[in-house]
């Protein structure tokens, strides 16, 4: 029976970082009669299993409720491109190095010793999943990347836009977020990668941008051969590099809010006619998106304004096209949305929330204009909210703890954000508990593994079908893809785009649930639920 692989699972001995020989196993086969395994696909029916509560009274009748579905995944791992916009800045770069770093396994002298390309941060590369229990008891974990037959991020072929045409090597130094000896290592290829000029809307990003903007196509408005234009780049990568499907990531500058205006970007029609008549509404991340959805080319926002209005949503779902969002996830909200969990599943009332940092890379030069700033205030500060709801123990309705953030541009820091948070929370009969955090966040370097994880899931998402088994749909046809918002992707965002009228999770520990169980109904396994009654019961 054949085992699950990614292109670069393994299942035999290795060699750790220290020499030590470890025989565990990486991959894993499903032996179930709800799995079978094909060299194309892998098919599997899995009974989803809640609890449907309703009102009586003043009480909940609670009713468990199975939902049988079939899964279908095409094991072909295809040749994948990912395209960035905003290729040239600090995340675009550092995750370029990184890749190539990875890919060609380099090592590098720092003052602590020799460092070894790797992929830490990446929930994808960097974590595993328990699969199960042995004969004993004990838990077997195995490599996440090798739940499903998954991009390995060493086989991507990179490329993208900027408004600056400073070549990547360049623009690396710039950005100075790698040592010294690692850029060496990959200068020569990077010195390679050019960005294709991109479109500026001088007026979404902040003024202080205009510095930059030396590699722009013409016209400062949307337009519908800004549009066509894109397409083109994207289908000429695709045929340049052979490429099965490419996958467009935004890590470009955080823009300020479009105004949602009836007529103008409400549905997907009007959306398209704004664009035709270069309405001063339509952003370049919103052109940026359409012309993805256009293409069949999942698009993924990395940034915290409203890319997605409520047309590019519509639109998205007319084309059965991808798109996901906004703004990584990558340190101080990360620890917020983990943090926060803990304290109110404790029931502890957390009651007010001060969420400061400062950092000096272009990012923090472009939020130091207060038009972008309040895109990414908005992003940081929902980020509780519905682990707040959820406790109406604690919180009466509408009660939520104070909450404020604060970002300020500091050159001399670099890209090595300062976050300073305190979380102030009521405990038991009138005590009080105070947090303070410092954490110091190398934010490329936190955020380009999010970037990896956001393409190589995303990836993943499109080669996975869908139908409810009772649907009475026949054995080879009515599969459906996911829905085009990939809510799945929250764990790494801040401000998780959901599919119109549903619920947004923040919790950190709920989003890696949800993407974990996920992929393991793909392959007929259950969620784990951590109950361990084998380790109870006897
Ligand atoms: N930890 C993190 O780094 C982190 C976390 C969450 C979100 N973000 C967001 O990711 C984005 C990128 O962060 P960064 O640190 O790499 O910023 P950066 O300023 O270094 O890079 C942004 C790049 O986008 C380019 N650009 C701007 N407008 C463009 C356009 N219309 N088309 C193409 N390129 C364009 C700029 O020239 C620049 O090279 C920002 O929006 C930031 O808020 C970063
Ligand atoms: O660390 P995190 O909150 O996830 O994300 C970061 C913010 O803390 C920071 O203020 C901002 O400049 C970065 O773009 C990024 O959004």
């Amino acid at each position: 029976m054949p085992s699950i692989n990614g292109t670069n699972g393994t299942n035999g001995a290795h060699a750790n970082g220290d020499g030590h020989i470890n025989t565990t196993p990486k991959t894993f086969v499903v032996n179930s009669p709800n799995v079978v395994y094909t060299d194309e696909e892998i098919r599997s029916k899995y009974t989803y299993r809640t609890t449907l509560c309703t009102v009586e009274g003043d009480s909940y009748v609670a009713v468990p409720k199975e939902t049988v579905y079939d899964f279908k995944v095409d094991r072909k791992v295809p040749k994948t491109g990912m395209m960035l916009v905003g290729w040239g800045g600090n995340n675009g770069t550092t995750v370029t190095a990184g890749i190539l770093a990875n890919k060609h396994k380099y090592s590098w002298a720092t003052k602590e010793g020799t460092q070894e390309a790797n992929y830490y941060g990446s929930v994808i590369m960097g974590s595993t999943i328990k699969l199960g229990i042995d004969a004993k008891g004990k838990d077997v974990n195995v490599p996440f990347h090798n739940v499903l037959p998954m991009v390995h991020p060493n086989d991507l072929v990179i490329g993208g836009w900027d408004i600056s045409g400073m070549p990547l090597d360049q623009a690396m130094d710039r950005a100075k977020v790698l040592q010294p000896t690692m850029k060496e290592l990959v200068r020569e290829e990077m010195s390679k990668m050019v960005p294709l000029p991109s479109i500026y809307y001088p007026d979404f990003i902040a003024a202080n941008q205009e510095n930059r903007a030396d590699n722009i196509l013409p016209g400062s408005k949307a337009s519908m051969e800004h549009v066509e234009k894109i397409r083109k780049d994207i289908r000429d990568f695709k045929a340049a590099n052979g490429l099965d499907k490419v996958i467009v990531l935004w890590t470009a500058n955080t823009e300020r809010y479009a105004e949602l205006i009836e007529g103008v970007n409400d549905t997907a029609d009007n959306l398209l006619k704004s664009i035709e008549a270069g309405h001063e509404e339509v952003s370049p991340s919103t052109v940026f998106s359409v012309a993805c959805i256009l293409e069949g080319t999942p698009f993924i926002n990395g940034s915290p304004q409203n890319t997605f209005v409520p047309g590019a949503i519509q639109l998205a779902e007319r084309h059965g096209a991808f798109i996901g969002g906004d703004d990584f996830k990558s340190g101080q909200t990360k620890m917020k949305s983990a943090l926060t969990d803990f304290l109110i599943n404790a029931g502890i009332k957390l009651t007010s929330i001060a969420s400061y940092n400062h950092l000096g890379n272009n990012d923090g030069y472009n939020l130091s204009s207060q038009k972008q700033f309040r895109s990414k205030e908005i992003s940081k500060s929902n980020v509780v909210d519905d682990m707040v709801a959820a406790n109406t123990v604690l919180y009466k309705e509408g009660e939520h703890p104070d909450h404020t953030v604060v970002i300020k541009y500091m050159p001399a820091v670099g890209d090595d954000k300062r976050a300073l948070d305190e979380y102030y929370a009521e405990i038991f009969c009138g005590g009080h508990q105070t947090i303070s955090l410092f954490n110091v966040c190398e934010d490329s370097l936190l955020a380009s593994p999010l970037i990896i994880d956001l393409v190589v899931i995303t990836e993943m998402m499109t080669r996975i079908q869908w139908k409810a088994s009772e649907s009475g749909a026949s054995e080879t046809e009515d599969f459906k893809k996911f829905h085009s918002v990939l809510s799945v992707l929250s764990y790494m965002l801040k401000a998780p785009l959901t599919p119109p009228g549903t619920p947004v999770v923040n919790a950190l520990a709920k989003q890696r649930a949800a993407l974990t169980n996920i992929f393991r109904a793909c392959v007929g396994l259950e969620p784990e639920s951590d109950m361990t009654l084998e380790h109870k019961l006897f």
